[in-house]
């Protein structure tokens, strides 16, 4: 496994907010990952972390099949965090006790800090946090002294300085937790002494290192969208191993209005690559003929995806690898073996299983925000960088149910008139995504004195940082009425459009 300098491992338990952790320790400019509970203490001594951060999880540590770790790595000298059920696994291994508490604290908690522990050093003495426990640390382990406590819980926080470990019972990676950021801040500069020196141009050099040693003289696919993603990953493949590297994009039939000529000129201009655009309009559209359930459809696409570029990889030859733009939002998404399937990313989850490709996917720690940094690191043009996110299964999860040409086209035209109004009215860079959607429904309307029975068009448009949570866009009414106006007197077949006004969660931001 790649060994890098000063980087923080934290061992996945099953906690919702899992990510962030590993997300706010690169904000500081130190490199992390996230990875299985079930590695081994030798394969995270080979890693050689400058500290471990365990989890938080869904378990009890008494419950008789709860995730644990190798014990052997509260052994390795390595400075140790445990969050929440880590802290209590923790406890459980150096003797202390846990027990389920009457009640579950779900929420923001006040806790009390005591005397100065090295955590909390630089904030102050009360504060707030966010707790989601039911089961809490009655007695720490006899070598840990007691760091804060709130009223429901005596143990708060923990340490032992001389192993150089801790325990919170709160979440410090939740922005809810006041000085959340502070203790995470305190354990990896001053407990693990970590360096800051993970910066996106670093990014580039490691990961331009680590493709060159994976493929050597070999060639590459590349699937190229025209999407930020997979134009950093073609820029950083091609800046590794130039002419082995060939990119396809493919023109599935849902893409949007004009896309297919736009992102050839775009990609054109932008790259100096070879790419080839593949016509599979028919072979998608057959296959999705008849099926309205939306992880069918999401798994037929990324099927049919990688059988064209097999097609594409038998006229080419010799090609080994396929390249992937997917970001680790996609692959938390389509389930993990801890975290469930929200829906199955076509590039993740909808992978065919008698796949021939060995995949190339640079970007799969990374969030949306970082990748486009990386991107202008690299030299990607702006309108490439800041092209708001288009799926990859495009049109076809916009149209709630089977999908048929006459839908298309309705997303087709509908899409086209809001996205210009957005432009026109200067909010392309504010809004994070926007488009629309055309449910399943028909309601009655009156059109020049005459009954209409049709169909609705909604909207959707976000803003979010990293499209794992996001808000609904605040566009401004007469912006909307002007959308709405549009689209019901130029797209046949409307004559409703309504806004959708819900956050992620509880939505997602697709439909399906
Ligand atoms: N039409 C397409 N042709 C070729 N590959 C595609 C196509 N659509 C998606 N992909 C592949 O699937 C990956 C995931 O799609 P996704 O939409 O998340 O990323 P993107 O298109 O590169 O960026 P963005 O999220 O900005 O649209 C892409 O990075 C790319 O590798
Ligand atoms: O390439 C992709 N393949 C997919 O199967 C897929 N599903 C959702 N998305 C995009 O991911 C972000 C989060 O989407 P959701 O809130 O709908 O889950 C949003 O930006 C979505 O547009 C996809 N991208
Ligand atoms: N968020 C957590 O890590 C919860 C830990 C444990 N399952 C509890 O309920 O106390
Ligand atoms: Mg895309």
């Amino acid at each position: 496994m790649e060994q890098v300098k000063g980087m923080i491992l934290v061992l996945d338990f099953g906690s919702q907010y899992n990510q962030l952790i590993t997300r706010r320790i690169r904000e500081f400019g130190v490199y992390s990952e996230l990875h299985s509970h079930k590695l081994t203490a030798a394969e995270i001594k080979d890693m050689n972390p400058s500290g471990i951060i365990l989890s938080g999880g869904p378990n009890s540590v008494y419950g008789e099949d709860s995730f644990r770790c190798d014990e052997e790595l509260f052994e390795l000298g390595i400075p140790v965090l445990g969050i929440c059920y880590g802290m209590q696994l923790m406890t459980h291994h150096f003797g202390g006790k846990v027990e389920r508490a009457k009640e579950r604290e779900y929420g923001k908690a006040d806790i009390s800090v005591h005397d100065d522990p090295l955590l909390f050093r630089k904030t102050p003495k009360q504060q707030t946090v966010w707790m989601s426990h039911s089961d809490k640390v009655i007695a720490p382990p006899e070598e840990f002294r007691i760091d804060a406590t709130s009223s429901s819980c005596p143990v708060a926080a923990m340490s032992n300085v001389d192993r150089n470990m801790y325990g919170v019972q709160f979440h410090p990676e939740v922005r809810h937790s006041e000085y959340g950021n502070d203790l995470l801040r305190s354990f990896v500069f001053e407990a693990c002494e970590a360096t800051d020196d993970w910066t996106m141009e670093h990014v580039v050099d490691m990961e331009v290192e680590k493709i060159r040693a994976k493929v050597g003289e070999r060639k590459v696919l590349c699937a190229l969208s025209g999407g930020v993603d997979s134009s950093v990953v073609a820029a950083l493949i091609h800046k590794a191993i130039g002419d082995q590297l060939t990119c396809i994009f493919v023109d599935h039939g849902l893409l949007r209005k004009h896309e297919a000529d736009d992102v050839m000129r775009t990609l054109g201009d932008g790259f100096q690559m070879n790419i080839i655009k593949v016509d599979a309009k028919d072979r998608f559209l057959g296959k999705l003929a008849g099926v309205s359930d939306p992880e069918e459809k999401r798994k037929i696409i990324g099927n049919e995806f990688i059988y064209v570029f097999d097609d594409e990889a038998d006229k080419l030859k010799n090609i080994d690898f396929l390249a992937q733009g997917t970001l680790y939002t996609d692959i938390i998404e389509s389930g993990t073996e801890t975290a469930q399937t929200i829906k199955s990313h076509h590039n993740v989850g909808g992978l065919p299983e008698d796949m021939q490709f060995e995949l190339i996917e640079p970007l799969n720690t990374l969030f949306k925000d970082e990748v486009r940094a990386l991107g202008t690191e690299l030299g990607v043009p702006d309108h490439i960088v800041w092209r708001q996110p288009f799926p990859g299964p495009g049109l076809a999860i916009r149209i709630l149910g089977e999908v048929s040409e006459d839908k298309l086209e309705i997303v087709r035209e509908s899409d086209a008139i809001l996205r210009e109004e957005v432009k026109n009215a200067g909010l392309d860079r504010d809004i994070w995504q926007y488009f629309t959607v055309l449910p399943n429904i028909k309601s009655v309307g009156v059109m020049g004195d005459e009954r209409t029975y049709d169909h609705t068009i909604g909207i959707r448009a976000v803003t979010s940082v990293d499209g794992m949570t996001s808000d609904w866009a605040r566009i401004p009414w007469d912006v909307l009425e002007k959308i709405s106006t549009r689209i019901v007197n130029e797209v046949d077949h409307i004559n409703r459009v309504v806004y959708d006004v819900t956050s992620k969660p509880p939505a997602t931001i697709e439909w399906e």
